[in-house]
């Protein structure tokens, strides 16, 4: 089924073909959750240094967003970056196709160019001929208890197809936030799947109510099984998008200064801070 929408990464509002049932998340009330399932180690300290986006930071993550193509990654990205909700019909995260001295270009299924991100966002590829990346990134600085901490946040193409490519991206990556959509039970059934793939793949020590086919409790079990910490989210309200990059941020921070008096634990952060009122409880 070929599925189009506006461009990705830029906030739209619905037109009347986005409203329609070929689109993915029409009328959808509650949506992703994510878990977050691997931690790196891995720091990159510096003190004081500038962002793409010409921000000034003290330390720098590469934080990855996986899980089935449709779940809404790139939806929570917008969201987080940008405030607004990518509503109506949606066209697959492909990769990015990459040119040197060109900028990126997105591309479709269909190979229609969906947007333009800035050349600098990725320096992979530098000089080679042309190449597909499994995705994009984007650049947020969070002010952590006074550091500053930047998030590379790339949002990966879920397809099964990009899957060899993204493992890649796997390894050094130091935070990894898995995703599914309430109303998908396949995508919460794929969950164990990608949390295999990604054990095998990272690093060892690395670390709508209504239509609501996962429960939250079940989201909650599974991630208690792997021992990750755990929160749903939705782009459309909003509903813990900042706490889910905010906690991964702290979290981040807390192991790159390995503060012995100051202990943070992450999911007792989430919990504490989680909104219990929104689309996303049961
Ligand atoms: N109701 C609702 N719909 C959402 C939410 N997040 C995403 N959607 C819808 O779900 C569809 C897919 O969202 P995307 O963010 O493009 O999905 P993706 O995971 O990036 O998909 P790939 O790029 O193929 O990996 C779009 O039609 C969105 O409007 C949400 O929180 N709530």
């Amino acid at each position: 089924m070929s599925r189009k929408k506006s461009a990705k990464g830029k906030a739209v509002t619905s037109s009347p073909s986005a409203g329609s049932p070929a689109g993915k998340g029409a009328g959808k009330t509650a949506r992703s959750s994510p878990g977050i399932v691997q931690m790196n180690g891995v720091v990159h300290p510096s003190r004081p240094s500038i962002s793409n986006s010409s921000e000034f930071y003290d330390i720098a993550f590469k934080v990855m967003l996986v899980g089935d193509s449709g779940v809404g990654k790139t939806c929570l990205l917008v969201r987080f970056k940008d405030g607004a909700f990518l509503a109506g019909s949606f066209i697959s995260t492909v990769g990015i196709d990459f040119r040197p001295g060109k900028n990126l270009s997105i591309f479709s299924n269909d190979h229609t160019r969906v947007s333009d991100t800035q050349s600098n966002t990725l320096t992979q590829g530098r000089g080679k001929k042309r190449q597909f990346l499994p995705c994009c990134s984007t650049n947020k600085v969070l002010n952590i208890d006074g550091v500053k901490v930047k998030l590379q946040i790339w949002d990966t193409a879920g397809q099964e197809r990009f899957r060899s490519v993204t493992h890649a991206y796997y390894r050094d990556a130091h935070a990894l936030l898995l995703l599914y959509d309430v109303t998908n039970k396949s995508s919460f059934d794929n969950i164990k799947a990608w949390l295999t793939e990604i054990h095998e793949y990272a690093q060892q020590d690395a670390d709508a109510t209504h239509e609501r086919v996962v429960k939250r409790e079940d989201g909650e079990r599974l991630a208690k099984e792997f021992g990750v910490p755990f929160m749903e989210t939705s782009a459309r309200s909003g509903l813990n998008v900042e706490l889910a990059f905010n906690g991964v941020a702290k979290e981040l921070k807390h192991r790159s200064i390995k503060d012995p008096i100051e202990k943070f634990k992450l999911q007792e952060y989430v919990n504490k801070e989680m909104k219990t009122t929104g689309c996303c409880r049961s």
